[in-house]
């Protein structure tokens, strides 16, 4: 697990340390060092000639950019520092840091940013350290230092961001404004928030978390109900496939899913599932399906159904869904191309009444399901309150704002901050997004792999099929699963992009490419 904090997190991992005997100072030495050792170990090695400019604002983020500028000069580097922030309002160190770069001979000049557009400086051949705002940053980038970012943007200079780029809010990733657009970014300590989803993710480039020498007791403190992990740590995650095994010890995985327009839903949901590791798979379809599925997939078990659309399912159909809900499924599927018809309304309240299994609702599974619940006694669905602590909803921003009762606008602008009240609830909500988040079981996770390539039609049933076979046959750590599956499903597309380009990515392939990823990560 990779732990991220908002800014309130980062400026209460600063008290901790402080509290524990830690000076401000050496944090902000420490974490200038960094900084410096990044650009000359990666991009300056032995060109002392290349200018390199820090430009500065008056918050510790600017002390950390005047400190990192004079290291560079001490080894001997061509650096100066331009302080675009306001005088009075300098803190103790970012005026301690200005003494110091003085003392030691480093160029520094206090200049009005607009000025500097006018002045037509070096900024083009230079390499640019943004240390304007870091975690202190509220809002929206104004007036002259808005222009004089859109300005810095135009230069293809290399621009390395001091903690967080200027301008993006740390905590949701927002950019009201304008924001620095940086190659790196050296962060402090604990990975933040505000650059590990969109619109802040893009302005960061690549980050490198600095170990800066917080103390390990102030870290331990850092929150840890909101988290990431990477590639290096999801074979650790991985559920376990012992040799002497058979078939049902890998689960069996109820999918109720497709419709007699379309078949497609449920056989990459089932493909999926098989590609993750499942051991059995029972597709619940309409009988007009059986025929495509039988060729698409013949390790898939076949239950049909002939009820007609406009009606509520049969006494048949209804004693089978329950036999296989309660007798036979370690995990169920339902929704994706289930269509909104009376007949899908009514397999979606029997599984929803009868279901004590870890269950993955989607797609028309989620509208039905809000409906289930207006309907009932409660009328007002509240995730939070009514969520059975089985159910894992994964909607797209769409679907979660009409679970919300919300516009969508207001759902996307303020995702983060919603997946984190979220987190409260007894059951799981995937909100699928640009960088998807996971919240439940008290827990916030905002997933790190993945592509634009994977916005395409069938992408959501790979996601469901690969949960399903997750919770079938993982039962170590059952809080991981939901993350996990979310984290494979976007690495399958990540290295699927690498054969096919982002363009070309199609929802079958996409699942058979989780083979690859679960033989990667297991041998
Ligand atoms: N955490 C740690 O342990 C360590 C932290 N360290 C470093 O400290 C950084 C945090 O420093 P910080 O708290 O001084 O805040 P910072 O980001 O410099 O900005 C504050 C200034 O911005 C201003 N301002 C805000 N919004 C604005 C807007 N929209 N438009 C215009 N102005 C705006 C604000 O003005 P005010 O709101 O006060 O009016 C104030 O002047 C952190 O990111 C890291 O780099 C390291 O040294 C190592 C240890
Ligand atoms: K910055």
């Amino acid at each position: 697990m990779i732990r991220l904090v908002d800014s309130e997190g980062a400026k209460k991992l600063d008290e901790d340390a402080r509290k524990l005997g830690m000076p401000g100072m050496v944090l902000m030495e420490r974490a200038a060092l960094s900084v410096a050792e990044f650009i000359r170990d990666k991009l300056l090695r032995d060109d002392v000639d290349k200018k390199i400019i820090a430009v500065c604002g008056s918050g510790n983020n600017g002390g950390d950019g005047i400190a990192c500028a004079r290291i560079l000069h001490e080894w001997g580097y061509n650096s100066e520092v331009i302080i675009v922030g306001k005088k009075e309002k300098f803190t103790n160190q970012t005026k301690l840091q200005i003494r110091l770069a003085k003392n030691c001979g480093v160029a520094l000049k206090i200049s009005n940013p607009v000025k500097l557009i006018t002045e037509k400086s070096e900024f083009n051949q230079a390499i640019v350290i943004d240390a304007v705002f870091g975690v202190g940053f509220k809002g929206k980038l104004e007036g002259d230092l808005a222009k004089f970012t859109e300005y810095l943007n135009m230069f293809d200079s290399v621009k390395v961001a001091v903690d967080i780029p200027s301008g993006v809010n740390g905590s949701n990733g927002r950019v009201e404004g304008v924001a620095v657009k940086c190659d790196y970014t050296i962060t402090f300590g604990v990975n933040k928030l505000g650059i590990a989803v969109y619109p802040g993710k893009d302005y960061a480039g690549e980050i490198i978390v600095a170990d800066i020498g917080f103390p390990k007791k102030a870290l331990d403190m850092v929150s840890p109900d909101t988290f990431t992990f990477d590639e290096s740590q999801i074979s650790y995650y991985m559920p376990e496939r012992r040799e002497y095994s058979n078939k049902g010890d890998f689960g069996k995985i109820l999918i109720i899913a497709g419709s007699e327009e379309m078949c497609g839903a449920s056989f990459l949901s089932a493909l999926a599932a098989y590609r993750t590791g499942g051991g059995l798979v029972r597709l619940f379809v309409p009988e007009a399906n059986r025929q495509s599925l039988q060729n698409l997939l013949p390790e898939a078990i076949l239950t049909t159904y002939e009820d007609s659309t406009d009606k509520v399912i049969s006494k048949v159909t209804a004693d089978k869904l329950e036999k296989a809900v309660k007798e036979w499924a370690a995990a169920i599927v339902i929704g994706p191309g289930l269509g909104l018809s009376k007949r899908s309304k009514s397999l979606v309240k029997k599984v929803v009444d009868l279901s004590e299994v870890r269950t993955v609702i989607d797609a028309d599974g989620l509208t039905l399901f809000r409906e289930i619940v207006e309907e009932s006694e409660d009328r007002r669905l509240d995730l939070v309150k009514d969520l059975k602590k089985n159910f894992i909803l994964t909607p797209h921003i769409k679907e979660l704002a009409d679970l919300l009762y919300m516009p969508k606008e207001e759902v996307k602008e303020n995702v983060v901050q919603i997946a984190k009240e979220l987190k409260s609830c007894s059951g799981e909500i995937v909100i699928k997004e640009a960088r998807t988040l996971v919240a439940g079981g008290g827990k916030c996770y905002i997933n790190n792999s993945g592509n634009s390539g994977l916005a395409k039609a069938g992408s959501g049933d790979v996601l469901t099929g690969i949960l399903a076979a997750l919770i079938a046959t993982e039962k170590q750590r059952p809080f991981m699963v939901t993350p996990l599956g979310v984290y494979i499903h976007g690495l399958a597309g990540d290295m699927l992009k690498e054969k096919k380009g982002k363009y070309g990515i199609i929802a079958r392939e996409l699942a058979d490419e989780v083979a690859e990823v679960m033989k990667r990560y297991t041998e």
